[in-house]
């Protein structure tokens, strides 16, 4: 696929990856375009169908899936998840950096296929201040909230091995992990600002 080379992000659920991402892509507006996924679970309130996730049934999923629409898809706490080829390339033909944000079977399914991603693993402090920022966001029932916590100790163990990420970005406190993310992303960003200024 053409364009700039995307940027996948990881990490356990609740560690901060679409706080850190909305400001990315608020102040890159033009730098950055955001891979909508497709979901089973149900919108979060103030979620925006198209924008934040397609919202689909497990059906509809499956039968993408059949078809060979999607680059992964993954099963992640009781719903599914997937990274369509259209979403991907919905952004590159914009020349703007794609950005993904997956789970960590997207990750390893991610790196079976050309995609060439830089892959940035975001973590939490603690699994304790993991815990409290999943009840604070009050998104989750308890069954869900536990089944996050079983995969983030998974995804915590896993991200550690050499080779699986490119950059692991520690947020504790928001301003210093965005100060890292956006300095990990610079080169990136000069280069599409500077082509997409000259065309
Ligand atoms: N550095 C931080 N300090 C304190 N709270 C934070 C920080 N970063 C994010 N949060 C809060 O923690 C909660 C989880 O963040 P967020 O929803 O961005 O996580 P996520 O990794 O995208 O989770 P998921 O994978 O479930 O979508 C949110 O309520 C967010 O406001
Ligand atoms: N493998 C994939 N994982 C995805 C995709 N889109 C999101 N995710 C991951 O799911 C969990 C939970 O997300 P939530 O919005 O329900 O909190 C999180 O870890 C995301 O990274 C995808 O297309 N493929």
């Amino acid at each position: 696929m053409a364009g700039p080379r995307p940027v996948v992000f990881s990490g356990p659920s609740g560690a901060g990856k679409s706080t850190l991402l909305k400001k990315l892509m608020k102040e890159y507006d033009n730098v950055f375009g955001f891979s909508v996924s497709h979901t089973t679970r149900n919108p979060r309130p103030g979620e925006v169908n198209g924008k934040d996730y397609h919202y689909v049934t497990r059906e509809e999923m499956k039968a993408g899936v059949e078809r060979g629409d999607f680059i992964e898809s993954a099963e992640f706490s009781g719903n599914m998840y997937g990274t369509s080829k259209a979403a991907v390339q919905k952004v590159q033909a914009q020349n703007l950096i794609c950005i993904l944000d997956v789970d960590m079977q997207g990750v390893k399914n991610i790196k079976e296929t050309d995609l060439n991603p830089l892959y940035i693993s975001i973590q939490p402090p603690s699994m304790e201040v993991l815990e409290n920022r999943l009840r604070d966001r009050k998104t989750e029932s308890e069954e869900s909230l536990q089944k996050r916590l079983r995969a983030a100790k998974v995804d915590m163990e896993i991200g550690k091995e050499p080779g699986v990420f490119d950059v692991i970005i520690v947020n504790d406190n928001l301003e210093d992990a965005y100060k890292v993310l956006k300095s990990a992303l610079n080169e990136e960003i000069d280069q599409v600002k500077k082509t997409n200024m000259s065309s």
